[in-house]
């Protein structure tokens, strides 16, 4: 396990920089500041993990990010072009964004397939293309077979999947992932755990993800991103050095349980 200092500087075409963002709920001095003035760069191809007690600003964080919500102060690049300028947001940097959140939101009355493909019907794209990129990513997904069915037939776990392939379906650089797997099972949020690393694998994204999770965030991290209690800072960035795949193997490793106690202990202080 290395520990290192909050990393700032430039970025590459799926990176993403915070350059003093900061985000102040209401009034300043009677609001909330959601997150102090934070720099840091997020490593293109990697799977960052947000990590921090509930309230430490990591959803703030993470909307920031997906240009939802405008930084009080500072600014935030993503793939190296500012995702804000002059108080709209920069499109080309937000086509690099694909979000997903805890529920998966489809519309109930599409089938998956139409669901999956309804990002590229508002960019135009033609019936038979979009049908065979739905196809596609049901495969990369592992919901092939059904296409054609809706969403209530589908459990939560396929559900997910099917938001994470609507996610990927304009191909973006970055996606990002909030708890998006918080609402499922024990069980089956294992399965989402491994099936993510290898959707990222196969595909190369950057994913930043956030979640509660300690277990979770050592599993499929490359670098956690540790906050602090509110108001939310970045307290310890850890690499997990794991190989990849990573399997629950790694949960029995000594030093998986090291770093897994060494977060428990920060978050407990
Ligand atoms: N739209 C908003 N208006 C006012 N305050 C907000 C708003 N959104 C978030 N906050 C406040 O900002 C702080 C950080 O919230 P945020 O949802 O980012 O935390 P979090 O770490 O994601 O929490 P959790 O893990 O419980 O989801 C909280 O105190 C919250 O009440």
């Amino acid at each position: 396990m290395t520990m290192q200092s909050v990393a700032a500087g430039g970025g590459n075409n799926n990176s993403i920089t915070l350059n003093g963002a900061e985000k102040y709920f209401g009034v300043r001095g009677h609001g909330v500041q959601a997150l102090t003035p934070t720099t840091l760069d997020i490593k293109g191809g990697e799977m960052t993990i947000l990590l921090g007690p509930s309230g430490c600003g990591k959803t703030t964080m993470l909307r920031m990010i997906a240009g939802l919500e405008t930084p009080t102060a500072g600014s935030i690049e993503v793939g190296g072009a500012n995702l804000w300028s002059n108080g709209n947001r920069n499109v080309d940097a937000l086509k690099q964004l694909g979000m997903v959140f805890q529920e998966a939101n489809l519309f109930p009355w599409l089938t998956i397939e139409e669901n999956i493909a309804l990002p590229l019907k508002l960019r135009g794209i033609d019936k038979a293309g979009r049908q065979a990129k739905a196809a596609e990513l049901c495969k990369l997904v592992g919901i092939s077979g059904f296409e054609k069915r809706f969403p209530k037939e589908l459990s939560g776990g396929m559900r997910q999947r099917a938001a994470i392939a609507r996610a990927l379906s304009y191909d973006p650089n970055i996606l990002l992932m909030d708890e998006p797997f918080g609402a499922l099972d024990a069980i089956t949020r294992d399965t989402m755990n491994g099936e993510l690393q290898r959707i990222w694998m196969e595909t190369g994204k950057t994913v930043v993800l956030v979640t509660h999770s300690i277990t979770e965030a050592v599993f499929l991290a490359s670098r956690i991103i540790l906050l602090s209690p509110r108001p939310g800072r970045v307290q310890e960035i850890i690499d997990v050095p794991f190989e990849r795949p990573r399997d629950s193997s790694i949960h029995k490793l000594p030093e998986f349980q090291s770093i897994v106690a060494h977060l428990r202990t920060q978050l407990e202080h």
